[in-house]
């Protein structure tokens, strides 16, 4: 019988990166092996004092169409296993210009909505701590409120720019004022949004009512509707956003169906006549040199994705969304 020995040789199984604090190096571990965490970087645990953390919040209690968006945060860091260190766009190395780490997902009830959010606002306090950047998994939409609320409570009143097909400003759904059509009224109401600087981004399909954008113009967007994207050029969208935004803390919701089907199959609330992938790219980098504070994206439901599409559609946008964070270090 042998000995189990003492301390077994495990260095096949080391995770080599290229850079301290940064991705897997790929050269050496292939893509596919390893540990599923968002780029391959290195786990908040492994890396604590990560600038920045990429965390998950599987939760889609709050869905009036189709489920699955509890299975987002799992299926995107899977489809982010191809992103390279180094962004050509802004000439810039988002991990290693920043720490970034991937703190996994936090546990929250399913059946409960109210004690769900409780549990994420309390995640993303603990997770912020002093200063920390944090970008979200969602989840679905409804997960935007509680993100909203700690984030305001670090930098006051938020120019938020939310990229959806839908306004999400929707008062109740069946008498229920927390769902992911209704995130934004609540943030409104609460006062965590900037009514000169806020915007959506991505409009598009049938309404509730006419009064349905009057109502989201008042609770404080501004609105590029996806039927601007076929008139004006993407520089002249891009500058519109700019101004907009302006100096202020600006959040990123970004829910992945303002990506049409063609782009984005795998979500709820599906609208025909959406952005492109690269269109929606383009906006992203355009943020950059504003005052972006923090981002989720939200909505990617895989039971309903082909090929990854709307993973790597969502992973390749949470990339440029780190690339433009503005770095302190
Ligand atoms: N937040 C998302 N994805 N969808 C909201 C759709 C609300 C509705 O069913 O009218
Ligand atoms: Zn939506
Ligand atoms: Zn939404």
């Amino acid at each position: 019988m042998s000995a189990v020995p003492e301390t077994p040789d495990t260095s096949a199984l080391a995770q080599p990166r290229s850079a301290p604090g940064g991705p897997v190096d790929a050269t050496v571990v292939p893509r596919y092996a390893g540990e599923n965490t968002f780029a391959r970087l290195p786990r908040l645990q492994d890396q604590p004092g990560a600038d920045t953390v990429v965390w998950g919040v599987p939760f889609d209690t709050g869905v009036s169409y189709r489920p699955g968006a509890r299975f987002g945060p799992g299926h995107i860091r899977q489809s982010s296993r191809l992103l390279r260190p180094y962004n050509p766009a802004l000439d810039t190395a988002p991990f290693a210009s920043r720490l970034v780490a991937d703190a996994g997902d936090v546990g929250v009830n399913p059946f409960d909505i109210g004690s769900a959010l409780e549990t994420i606002q309390r995640a993303a306090t603990e997770l912020a701590g002093t200063g920390r950047k944090l970008i979200t998994l969602g989840g679905d939409h409804t997960i935007a409120l509680p993100l909203l609320r700690v984030h305001h409570a670090r930098y006051g009143p938020l120019a938020v720019l939310h990229f959806d097909a839908h306004l999400d400003t929707w008062d109740t759904y069946f008498g229920s004022p927390y769902t992911h059509g209704t995130p934004f009224r609540r943030a409104s109401e609460e006062g965590l949004i900037d009514h000169a600087h806020s915007m959506h981004v991505g409009l598009r399909g049938p309404l509730y009512s006419r009064l349905d954008l009057a109502e989201s113009k008042r609770l404080g967007f501004a609105a590029v509707h996806a039927r601007d994207f076929a008139r004006r050029s993407l520089d002249e969208i891009i500058e519109r956003v700019r101004i907009r935004l302006a100096d202020r803390p600006v959040y990123v919701s970004l829910d992945i169906d303002v990506l049409d089907p063609a782009f984005a199959p795998g979500t709820g609330t599906p609208e025909a006549g959406g952005m492109s992938s690269r269109e929606l790219l383009e906006v992203l980098r355009g943020l950059d040199g504003l005052h972006v504070v923090g981002a989720d994206l939200v909505e990617v439901s895989p039971a309903y994705d082909h090929a990854e599409l709307t993973g790597i559609a969502a992973a390749h946008a949470l990339y440029e969304l780190i690339s433009v964070l503005p770095t302190e270090r």
